[in-house]
């Protein structure tokens, strides 16, 4: 068991977080720390708040109220630049696979060799050499979606957030994306991604957050949260039952 008490060092700490709309609360979060060394998986029934905590963390969204801090400043432009965040049904840009690399490349300024070697290196991570030339809208959805974390991971991010990257990929592709998201979080990259898979969770987490009506009902080791949870809610949720 990978265990929280292990810490690489990124932390990621809110407080506070509140957001409601038209009276309703969609997220109540007193206190989160993500500061473990490998993958936080986000768990939970639909509508549970996963993808508004998500977009919080990477500062994509502004809650009403509380903060986030990544190892203890603040989000700012340079805190967002060290993330990055892969999308359930990522956009690609009217270009080819590797034009797709290319694009985040040389904004980070790399010289023509220096994009060509690392689009080689992206490409050749992500099973994707052969498709280089092809353009990146005509991928199945499962390439699309390993272009989508390499075009992620082409920014030499410290944290990558993905949220249901695998949601309408098969069992195949999915385990290619779940190895690159591994091999990702090996190099050092600190993972935290949303599911509703309980195996995917059981595959590739160090530690579980499970959320329900837009609170953290349950944050530990992998291990506790889905073999011993605390919470009943927690332990039906994982039997399969039907939550709402
Ligand atoms: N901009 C918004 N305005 C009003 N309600 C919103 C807004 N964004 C999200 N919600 C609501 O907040 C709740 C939580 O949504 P969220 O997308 O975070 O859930 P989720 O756990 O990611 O669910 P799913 O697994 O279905 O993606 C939902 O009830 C959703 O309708």
């Amino acid at each position: 068991m990978r265990d929280l008490v292990e810490e690489s060092g990124l932390v990621i700490e809110t407080q506070g977080l509140r957001i409601s709309r038209r009276g309703q609360s969609l997220l109540d979060v007193p206190y989160l720390r993500l500061g473990g060394p490998g993958p936080t998986v986000i768990l939970g029934p639909n509508g549970a708040g996963k993808s508004l905590l998500l977009r919080c963390l990477h500062g994509l969204i502004q809650a009403d109220a509380g903060t986030v801090r990544q190892n203890g400043r603040a989000l700012d432009a340079e805190e967002r630049a060290s993330q990055a965040m892969v999308f359930q049904r990522p956009v690609m840009l009217r270009r080819s696979v590797a034009g797709n690399l290319d694009f985040v490349l040389r904004r980070r300024g790399l010289n023509r060799a220096q994009r060509q070697a690392r689009i080689a290196a992206l490409l050749a991570e992500g099973g994707l050499p052969s498709r280089a030339r092809q353009g990146a809208r005509s991928l199945s959805v499962g390439e699309a979606q390993r272009l989508a974390i390499l075009r992620a991971l082409a920014t030499e991010p410290e944290v990558l957030f993905l949220d249901e990257p695998t949601s309408a990929l098969d069992p195949g592709a999915t385990q290619a994306v779940e190895s690159l998201v591994l091999r990702a979080s090996a190099r050092g990259v600190r993972i935290v991604m949303v599911t509703h898979d309980i195996g995917q969770a059981r595959r590739l987490a160090a530690d579980v957050v499970v959320m329900m009506g837009g609170e953290v009902v349950e944050h530990g080791p992998a291990a506790q949260v889905l073999d011993d949870p605390a919470s009943g809610a927690v332990r039906r949720f994982l039997a399969g039952e039907l939550i709402f």
